[in-house]
């Protein structure tokens, strides 16, 4: 797929599958395109030229977490209960029991730390089980053990047949990914999974 803002020629044929049960990552440096890239395969951008197809729901957790300052953790996740139309917040509840997250039920999005806006901003993504999870910088924030628990949850995830596109950075996490793409010139290179900084 192509896409670019005016002149700005952004992605320039980047041709991407993701099976399930795979965790890939891709990585590149600011500014190269991958917000762009998440964003078309989520659908809430339309590309230039080039087209998305998938089999099952998406869970897309972008950068900023959009959070309302003023409600709790408990009502937002009443919200996208809602919004998502399920029966409960079963899987809510096991991600942020997975996040060490469950006693920040009754705070407001406002009183949040970062790191914790962001496990509630993963929460939002993943409390309805999409079958593909895309994953803008998932653990800024995160300290080093939460960061651990991500990845623990990353792996299940995949256990369960889920396909989790992580995208960051940082490639230091390249040993844990079954592929890994760095997004440079507007297209994708297939890297060994070997730590990179
Ligand atoms: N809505 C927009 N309008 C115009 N230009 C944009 C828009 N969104 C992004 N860009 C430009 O497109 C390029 C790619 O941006 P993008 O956010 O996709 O990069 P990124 O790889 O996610 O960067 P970072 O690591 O900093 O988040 C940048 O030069 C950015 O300035």
């Amino acid at each position: 797929m192509h896409h670019a803002y005016g002149r700005r020629a952004v992605l320039r044929g980047v041709d991407l599958r993701l099976q399930p049960g795979v965790l890939a990552g891709i990585v590149g440096e600011n500014g190269a395109g991958k917000t762009t890239l998440l964003r078309i395969l989520s659908g809430e951008l339309t590309p230039d030229h080039g087209s998305v197809r998938h089999h099952g729901g998406f869970g897309y957790c972008p950068q900023a977490a959009v959070l309302n300052d003023a409600l709790t953790v408990r009502q937002h996740l009443d919200y996208f209960k809602v919004a998502y139309g399920l029966h409960d917040l079963g899987r809510a509840e096991q991600v942020m029991e997975a996040l060490r997250f469950s006693e920040y039920a009754d705070e407001r999005a406002g009183a949040l730390s970062g790191g914790t806006r962001q496990k509630l901003n993963l929460t939002l993504a993943l409390m309805h089980d999409p079958r593909i999870l895309l994953l803008d910088e998932p653990y800024q924030g995160f300290d080093w053990e939460t960061y651990q628990r991500f990845w623990d949850l990353a792996i299940r995830l995949r256990g369960e047949g889920r396909s989790v596109l992580v995208v960051s950075h940082l490639a230091y996490d390249a040993e844990r990914l079954d592929t890994l793409w760095r997004l440079d010139g507007g297209v994708l290179h297939e890297r060994t999974t070997e730590p990179t900084a």
